[in-house]
């Protein structure tokens, strides 16, 4: 059965609480960019928050939003780079043109947003490339289930930018594992670049 109503929104309040107080206790490391992933349902309310709390960059999930252009005019007012994230079932078009020009970054989700450790979805690569060919200039990330296993098909489709967890922290050696990451897409941005000459 259902929470009553007011239930839920005492836990809405108080989980909204709690994120603002941890957001307000100066968690960010000077001169790291902070890459700020909202996979939240309300992505307006969280902008000037994140900001305040020294983010770098506001990626907000495109089927969260019904106004995506508004949403990073206000990420770029507050002096924020704009991130546009799909998950898994929205297709790259869902970015429009117009969408994809404004943002600075745009992510590919290659697991269903929720949680670390889970299987990497190969036939999301495809929208990495449909991304990459249309917006040759701008970032374009990948995240979840991305290792050594799973960077080449991404970087030859054109990401440029790495979320990594599992095959990071579970390796006893992390800083190999980030090496293995780095090569890849440098070389595959290499390959790009000498194409397009
Ligand atoms: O936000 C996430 C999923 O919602 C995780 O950041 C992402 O899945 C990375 O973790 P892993 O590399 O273990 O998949």
């Amino acid at each position: 059965m259902d929470p009553p109503s007011e239930v839920a929104s005492d836990k809405t309040e108080l989980a909204e609480t709690t994120m603002r107080h941890a957001l307000s206790s100066h968690f960010s490391v000077p001169g790291i960019f902070m890459d700020c992933h909202m996979m939240v349902s309300e992505p307006e309310k969280w902008v000037n928050d994140i900001a305040d709390a020294g983010g770098s960059l506001y990626c907000f999930h495109l089927e969260a939003t019904s106004n995506p252009l508004s949403l990073v005019q206000a990420i770029r007012e507050r002096k924020m780079k704009a991130g546009v994230a799909i998950s898994p079932d929205t297709p790259s078009t869902a970015i429009t043109d117009e969408v994809g020009e404004a943002a600075d970054m745009l992510l590919v989700m290659t697991v269903y947003p929720g949680r670390g450790g889970q299987k990497f979805l190969e036939r999301c690569v495809p929208k990495v490339a449909e991304l990459r060919a249309r917006f040759p200039d701008k970032d374009i990330e990948v995240d979840g289930g991305v290792g050594p296993k799973t960077i080449g098909v991404c970087a030859d489709a054109g990401s440029n930018v790495i979320v990594a967890g599992t095959a990071i922290f579970n390796d006893p050696h992390p800083e190999n594992v980030i090496q293995v990451l780095k090569d890849s897409v440098n070389k595959a941005q290499a390959k790009i670049a000498n194409r397009e000459r």
